[in-house]
C-alpha cells in the first residue's frame, strides 16, 4: 500500500519519534510511505512527497514536527476537499495516517465518507481529551514542561511571599491543570470539571496564612476563563500580592520526553498493523498500558477525566 502520515490541528511532542517509526516499519511491511505536509492545507496544495529513511534521520529528540501542521478554514467546503482527493490520487495514496485531535478524526471521516480515503487516526494534542486513550500523543511532555515552569515559579513565589495564577492550556480539558496541580503541590486549582468551592478555599488559605504560609500557587485551566478573577481574589480577599503567569504555547513545545517517544513508537506500529488489518476509520488508543484500536464513534465520546486524578484534588477539604 501507499501509506501517507500527515499532522493536523495543534502539533505535540512526540510527532517526530511517531513519524520516524511509521517510515520505518511501512517499508519493513512492503509498504510506501508519503508524508503530506502543513496538514490539510498542504492536501489542498498538493505537498505530498515519498519518504525515505534519510527524512527521518537524526529527529527522534525533536518537539514539534517536520511535516508540520495546521488548522484549516477551506477543508470545509467541498471544493478544496476533492482537490485535496485529487491530488491523493495522482500519487495513488491508499491511505492516511493522521495525527491530531478529534477535529481531525471529524475531518478525515468526511473526506472517507465522500472519497473512500481510508484513514487511522493518532490522538495527538497535549489537551488529553479524546476518550478511550489514557494519554495521548504529547501530553506527557507537556505535563513535565509545566511541572518545570511550577517549580521554577515556586522560586520566586516563595521569595517574595506572593501568590501565583498559572494558567494551563487544554481547551476545554483540566486534565492538564488537574495533574500538575496535584504533582506541583499547589493549593488551588480550578478546572471545567470540578466546581470551585470559593469559600471553602478562602477560608483554608487565610488559615494557613496566619499560620505562616507564605506564598499560594493556583493552577487554573484556559477552559474556565477564570484566570483574572482568581488573581482578583487571591489579591483582594485571600491579601496576597498576587501575579499571573499564562504559560501559553510553551506547553506544546520541548524535546518529546520517553514516555512520549515510546508512545509515539507505538501509536504508529499500531496504525500500520490497523491499515494491514484492514480496519476502516478506525483511532488508536494506550489503555491499561497496550495500544488497541477503537471506533471512531467511541473517540468522538466526551473525554471523562479519570475519577482517581479528580479525587486527589480535594486537598482543600
Ligand atoms: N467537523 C469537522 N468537519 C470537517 N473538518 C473539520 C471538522 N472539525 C475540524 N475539521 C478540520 O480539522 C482541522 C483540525 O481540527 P481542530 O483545529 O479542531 O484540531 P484538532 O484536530 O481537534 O486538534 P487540537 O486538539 O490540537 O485542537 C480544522 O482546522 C478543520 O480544518
Ligand atoms: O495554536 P492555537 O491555534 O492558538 O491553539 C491553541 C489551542 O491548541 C491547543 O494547544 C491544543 O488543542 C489547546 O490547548 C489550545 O487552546
Amino acid at each position: 500500500m501507499k501509506i501517507a502520515i500527515m499532522g493536523s490541528g495543534g502539533d505535540a511532542p512526540g510527532m517526530n519519534p511517531a513519524i520516524k517509526r511509521f517510515v520505518e516499519v511501512a517499508y519493513e511491511m512492503g509498504h510506501e510511505p508519503y508524508f503530506i505536509f502543513d496538514g490539510l492545507e498542504g492536501l489542498i496544495d498538493g505537498k505530498i512527497a515519498k519518504a525515505i529513511y534519510k527524512d527521518v534521520a537524526g529527529i527522534i529528540h525533536r518537539g514539534g514536527a517536520i511535516i508540520g501542521s495546521s488548522r484549516s478554514k477551506r477543508w470545509y467546503e467541498n471544493e478544496y476537499r476533492k482537490k485535496a482527493f485529487e491530488n491523493l490520487k495522482e500519487h495513488n495514496i491508499d491511505a492516511i495516517v493522521v495525527m491530531g485531535g478529534d477535529g481531525s478524526f471529524r475531518a478525515l471521516d468526511l473526506f472517507n465518507k465522500e472519497f473512500s480515503i481510508n484513514f487511522v487516526g493518532i490522538p495527538t494534542t497535549i489537551d488529553n481529551d479524546i476518550y478511550g486513550t489514557d494519554l495521548c500523543l504529547g501530553v506527557d511532555t507537556a505535563l513535565n514542561v509545566i511541572r518545570d515552569a511550577v517549580d521554577k515559579i515556586r522560586d520566586t513565589a516563595s521569595t517574595f511571599a506572593r501568590a501565583f495564577v498559572i494558567e494551563t492550556m487544554g481547551r476545554e480539558c483540566g486534565y492538564l491543570a488537574a495533574v500538575s496541580a496535584i504533582t506541583s503541590g499547589a493549593e488551588v486549582c480550578v478546572i471545567p470539571e470540578v466546581d470551585f468551592n470559593k469559600p471553602l478555599a478562602t477560608k483554608i488559605l487565610q488559615k494557613e496564612i496566619k499560620e505562616g504560609r507564605r506564598y499560594i500557587l493556583a493552577i487554573v485551566a484556559e477552559g474556565t476563563k477564570r484566570t483574572a478573577e482568581i488573581a482578583k481574589w487571591l489579591e483582594d480577599d485571600i491579601g496576597m500580592e498576587t501575579r499571573v503567569t499564562v504559560l501559553g504555547h510553551i506547553q506544546r513545545g520541548g524535546n518529546p520526553t520517553v514516555k512520549d517517544r515510546m508512545l509515539g513508537f507505538g501509536f504508529a506500529l499500531k496504525a500500520l498493523e490497523a491499515l494491514n488489518a484492514k480496519e476502516e476509520g478506525k483511532i488508536v488508543v494506550y489503555k491499561n498500558g497496550e495500544f488497541g484500536v477503537e471506533s471512531l464513534k467511541d473517540a468522538l465520546k466526551p473525554y471523562t477525566i479519570d475519577p482517581q486524578i479528580l479525587s486527589m484534588l480535594h486537598f482543600l477539604d
